[in-house]
């Protein structure tokens, strides 16, 4: 694409004389191509502009800035880069998003597992699809590797371009509050918004829970017919949770709302919880059905329900739909159970805050017979407020609460186990930094009949201490620590 077409999608009051072939777009030079625009970014941690040399160094041939920059290659001033960035990704892909079924979750728990039975929904109803998540991006059956849950404006639509050309038609995507405040979704034509719950986290980026659920509440407010006025938009809405109607009012598109305890037009009654899943009797505007999920606990009913109206307002079958999410096994490192022959339970599960946590110990009593012991530790470079709180949950909750490390990064991991100390009065915990050694503690001490649950990592394959990055998998930790029994 020549660099003149490109930039037909900015305001501009001056482009350059040069039009050279544009091959590739990105804002990092350690992905420079020959060919490529290079975006200068302001980040958190270093300005993209200091950038701009190198970048024309490996073949950039052209550098869109905020300021000047002294290179040898034309370069285009816009007053706002990140802005300018979403509008071109889009461009240069080909608008994408407008011949997928975008589905965006949002929320501060359950994004990823609600995205997962949205997909398995869709796929088991005849349609190609594609995830971008926590876990991994999918086109087809093709996994790829994510750095964040949401990328950034360039993967996506290079992502998305990829989609479309392989066929998908329905996409589910974990779209983070970082990534909404980052305009790392600007230009992207959601079809459907799903809110599962708000709840604190990431204090430590939006400072106040006003912050953060403004933040989550862009992709309802932007919910609009961006390119297509006749295509029906649907914000999915938790009506129990207390957040739910800030979400409703922020959004012009139609709303539909799924619930337990408050009204909704998709709701959940007769809740029966056992050992091999949660079942429930399904109210819709189709009547009563019934659903069997292998899903544990009351949170697993919240996101069926949500991916059940998802895919209702899709226009999928519900009896469809519920045959899918009955199928469902579990997501990995979600309530993920470590069988090695033991007479106790152990589960991994990535509960990371104080609700999350509360939810899964709540889901574990309800079936433990005897003690419960928890490992768990708080993130570095995050959240410190949610530190105590966590603490105190599994405090609550368990009758043997273990303190560890959980990617510490580039905190004092003694400082870290000192912010969740101090959210505790009695002294029935264990403090083990070292989260090898907590997990294997758990695992000796625990007795038949007993619960041992490895709490904040679910999935993850490393742990990141200071700037380095180790392996170290919860699942195979605990199962290493079992057959050494
Ligand atoms: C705090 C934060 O959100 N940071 C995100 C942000 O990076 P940044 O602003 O720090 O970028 P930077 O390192 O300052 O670099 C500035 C510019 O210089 C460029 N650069 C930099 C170095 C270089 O050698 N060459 C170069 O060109 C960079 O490509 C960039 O364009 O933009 C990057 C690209 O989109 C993200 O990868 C990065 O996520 C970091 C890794 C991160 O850890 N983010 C977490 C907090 C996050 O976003 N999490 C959410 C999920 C949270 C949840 O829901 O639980 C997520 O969506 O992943
Ligand atoms: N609807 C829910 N309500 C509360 N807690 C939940 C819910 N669903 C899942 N959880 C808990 O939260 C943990 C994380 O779930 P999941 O990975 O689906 O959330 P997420 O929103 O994608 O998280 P992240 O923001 O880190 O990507 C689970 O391991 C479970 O403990
Ligand atoms: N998306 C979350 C994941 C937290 C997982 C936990 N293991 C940690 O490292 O704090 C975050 O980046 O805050
Ligand atoms: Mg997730």
């Amino acid at each position: 694409m020549k660099l003149h077409s490109l930039l037909k999608v900015l305001p501009l009051t001056k482009a350059p004389r040069e039009n050279p072939d544009i091959n590739s777009i990105t804002n990092d030079t350690r992905k420079i191509e020959p060919g490529a625009l290079f975006i200068c970014i302001k980040g958190h941690q270093t300005d993209g502009h200091q950038f701009a040399n190198a970048a024309v160094a490996k073949g950039a041939v052209a550098v869109l800035a905020e300021k000047k920059v002294a290179v040898e290659a034309p370069v285009i001033l816009v007053p706002d880069t990140k802005r300018a960035m979403a509008v071109l990704a889009d461009e240069f892909y080909g608008h994408p998003t407008q011949r997928l079924n975008l589905i965006g979750i949002t929320g501060t728990n359950g994004k990823t597992t609600t995205s997962m039975m949205i997909e398995n929904i869709f796929r088991d109803a005849g349609k190609k699809t594609g995830l971008i998540g926590t876990l991994h991006i999918k086109i087809g059956d093709e996994k790829l590797e994510t750095k964040n849950t949401t990328p950034d404006n360039i993967v996506l639509q290079q992502t998305f371009a990829h989609m479309v050309e392989e066929g998908v038609h329905t996409v589910a995507m974990e779209v983070s509050s970082h990534a909404l405040i980052q305009g790392r979704v600007n230009g992207c034509d959601f079809d459907v918004a799903v809110f599962t719950n708000l709840s604190q986290d990431h204090l430590d980026y939006h400072e106040t829970m006003e912050e953060y659920k403004r933040a989550k509440g862009l992709l309802f407010s932007r919910l609009g017919n961006i390119y297509d006025r006749n295509k029906p938009k649907f914000a999915v809405i938790n009506a129990d949770d207390p957040a739910g109607p800030y979400f409703v009012k922020e959004t012009s598109a139609h709303v539909v709302t799924y619930g337990i305890d408050q009204p909704a037009e998709f709701s959940a009654g007769n809740i029966q919880m056992s050992v091999d899943g949660a079942s429930f009797t399904l109210h819709s505007p189709e009547g009563k059905q019934e659903v069997k999920l292998r899903l544990m606990g009351k949170f697993s009913v919240y996101n069926a329900l949500a991916a059940i109206t998802t895919a209702y307002v899709a226009n999928i079958p519900l009896q469809s739909a519920i045959h899918s999410l009955e199928q469902l096994e579990g997501i990995p490192g979600r309530f993920e159970a470590v069988n090695a022959g033991q007479d106790f339970t152990v589960i991994v599960d990535y509960a990371h805050t104080p609700d999350s946590l509360e939810n899964v110990l709540k889901t574990i009593q309800q079936f433990a017979k005897k003690r419960i012991f928890t490992v768990v530790g708080c993130g570095g470079d995050r959240d410190r407020t949610k530190r105590p709180l966590m603490a105190k949950v599994a405090c609550v909750y368990s009758t043997n609460p273990i303190f560890t490390s959980d990617n510490p990064r580039t905190e004092d991991p003694s400082a870290i186990l000192a912010d969740m100390e101090a959210g505790v009065q009695d002294q029935r915990y264990k403090v083990i930094p070292d989260r090898k050694e907590a997990i294997q503690t758990a695992i000796r001490e625990a007795k038949q009949g007993d619960v041992v649950l490895i709490a904040g990592k679910g999935h993850e394959t490393y742990q990141i201490i200071g700037e380095k990055v180790i392996d170290f998998d919860d699942r195979l930790v605990a199962m290493k620590a079992i057959e050494e029994l």
